[in-house]
């Protein structure tokens, strides 16, 4: 698929108040820093059209890109930022918890780890409370640039064979990548293109 436009359309932290069109969204989470907004710019060709940092907690609202007229990309906070206050935890948990229970745009949620780590128990917990309320969700290991190919296979295939060895049956769907290389782009872009040909419009109005 060829990205012809990408437009940011608003940030709010209240599902009630994000975009009516029954287009459908993918939603990009996982700890702070791992990459998010950083994918999002790779994935549209754009520097800076989601905001990135070195500093983890650079992402706070939900923030809906319309790609190509017909779609979202939805960047969201990170989780897993220990400088965040209680009170601020509490917030996000409750405004992210909702946009994913609630919005019946989102057709996908893509969950990114670093390539670098084990399978950390946040990201388990998470990927484990998508799939127990039915969210469709696959896994994007980021910042594959950091590693080389052996310890990247190494990586994935010990990540995978640790969540078989937790609940689940069979692994979601996986993507490699790396922002910085532009690795993983078009693998990213088939697999939304695919979904956003299987869907029947009438399952995306709110
Ligand atoms: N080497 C490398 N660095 C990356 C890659 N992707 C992101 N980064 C760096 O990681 C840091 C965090 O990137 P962001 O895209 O802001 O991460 P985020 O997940 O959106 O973070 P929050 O919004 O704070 O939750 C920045 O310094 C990026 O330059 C990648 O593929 N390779
Ligand atoms: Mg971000």
């Amino acid at each position: 698929m060829k990205i012809t436009a990408a437009e940011f359309v608003m940030s709010n932290s209240d599902v009630a108040k994000c975009p009516k069109e029954p287009l459908p969204e993918y939603a990009f989470i996982g700890r702070s820093n791992v990459g998010k907004s950083s994918l999002i710019n790779m994935l549209v060709d754009r520097k800076s059209l989601a905001k990135t940092s070195g500093r983890p907690g650079k992402t706070q609202l939900i923030n809906h890109f319309k790609i190509n007229k017909n779609w979202f990309l939805v960047d969201l906070p990170g989780y897993g930022y220990a400088r965040v206050s209680k009170k601020d935890k509490k917030t996000f948990q409750k405004y992210i918890t909702e946009y994913f229970l609630k919005r019946k745009q989102l057709v996908c949620a893509f969950v990114l780890v670093d390539i670098r780590h084990e399978p950390q128990p946040i990201d388990m917990e998470f990927m484990e409370w998508l799939g127990s309320n039915g969210i469709p969700f696959a896994i994007i290991f980021t910042k594959a640039d950091k590693l080389k190919s052996g310890a990247i296979e190494k990586n994935v295939k010990a990540y995978l064979t640790k969540l078989l060895a937790s609940v689940w049956e069979e692994t979601p769907p996986y993507f490699i990548t790396s922002s910085s290389k532009h690795l993983g782009k078009e693998a990213l872009l088939n697999y939304i293109e695919e979904i956003n040909q299987s869907l029947n419009p009438n399952d995306l109005i709110d």
